[in-house]
């Protein structure tokens, strides 16, 4: 499902979502899934990495995430910059084909789903529905800024006063344009820490006459804020009010917190909400290892999922270290829950 430049954003996610019967499922983690299959990601690109030593292991893990049900599928670009390709001694023109192949790998591994289904497989996907009756979006991943510094500064959103609006809005400017014209069906913001990146990205959109649709996602360590400290409504409120935007939620935080936020957001917007929560483990970013957290527990992730649903998320997977396995889960915990719902209407 290529964009059509006609079709209204809003209605382009509304569509979506009525083929996949309501709700859409969006993948697990990708970079801690490579390295889950041996990938070492220690290192400034992060699972960008992967871009350049093995292609192959990306496209496979999209494909695990496929056939685990998921419906929107995020390519390796989070930490691929032209910035951090070109500290690497890649060209400008290499650095932009990297990000072009990003989406490309994604998109094979739609075909290669697609090619089953063709051949009359009779697979069966996720939550046991038939692979013929999947629809499949690739979203192009555009990490924060604070990924391309590679310090966990997603996680914090303090970027220091020298980091200005227009200071973000010319890191990212060309990897978007070159990532809304690789084929992709739509922009995936990701991770975004603070409200002056949201600007950044929707004035970028604006200016550049950016046409594909896109989805802003903050992350949250408090159920209220997002990581920087800035209100949630009002990072939502910036979403609102860029037409591009066709979903608004959050990602890569602990489970316990997305009920309160989905809340939140619902107060300043109508969008569509997407929330792909991560395990609900640490992230030290020294050592670049996922640790245990100590207090609340997140462990029952998946019996959060119908109540997301209940409190309107319609686009819901996981973040990092979230696998498969949890995306299938929350497949099949979706399909009983929204058969369950319809032999109530009966
Ligand atoms: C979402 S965090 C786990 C991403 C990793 C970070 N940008 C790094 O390079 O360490
Ligand atoms: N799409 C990225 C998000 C990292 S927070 C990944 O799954 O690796
Ligand atoms: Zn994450």
């Amino acid at each position: 499902m290529d964009y059509d430049e006609t079709v209204e954003p809003s209605k382009f996610m509304a569509d979506f979502l009525r083929q996949c019967g309501g709700y859409a499922i969006v993948d697990g983690g990708l970079a801690t899934e490579l390295e889950q299959h041996g990938a070492n990601l220690n290192d400034p690109l992060w699972s960008a990495k992967c871009l350049l030593s093995s292609p192959h292991l990306i496209r496979r893990v999209h494909l695990d995430y496929l056939e685990a049900g998921a419906n929107i599928i995020i390519s390796a670009s989070y930490q691929a910059t032209l910035q951090g390709f070109e500290a690497k001694g890649l060209s400008r023109e290499e650095g932009e084909a990297l990000l072009r192949k990003s989406v490309e790998i994604a998109c094979e591994a739609r075909d290669i789903l697609y090619d089953r289904a063709a051949k009359g497989s009779g697979d069966v996907i996720g939550d046991g529905t038939i692979l013929k009756h999947h629809p499949v979006l690739v979203a192009a991943s555009v990490g924060s800024y604070g990924a391309y510094l590679a310090d966990g500064s997603e996680y914090s959103g303090i970027y220091g006063d020298a980091v200005t609006l227009e200071t973000l809005k010319d890191f990212h400017r060309r990897r978007i344009q070159v990532l809304a014209e690789s084929g992709a069906d739509l922009i995936a913001f990701e991770t975004i820490p603070n409200k002056l990146e949201a600007q950044a990205y929707a004035e970028l959109l604006k200016e550049e006459g950016i046409k594909i649709p896109v989805w802003f996602s903050f992350d949250s360590k408090d159920g209220t804020n997002v990581v920087s400290g800035d209100s949630i409504s009002e990072c939502a409120l910036v979403a609102d009010s860029c037409k591009q935007v066709v979903a608004v939620g959050i990602n890569c935080t602990p489970p316990r917190f997305i009920h309160g936020l989905i809340q939140s957001i619902q107060k300043v917007t109508t969008k569509p909400v997407v929330i792909y929560p991560n395990s609900g483990e640490t992230y030290d970013a020294d050592k670049k290892e996922w640790v245990v957290s100590t207090g609340v527990a997140d462990e029952d992730f998946v019996s959060y999922v119908g109540k997301w649903r209940e409190a309107g998320a319609s686009l819901i997977g996981g973040c990092c270290r979230t696998t498969p396995n949890t995306i299938r889960d929350i497949s099949k915990a979706l399909s009983s829950k929204s058969a369950a719902s319809t032999a109530l209407q009966f």
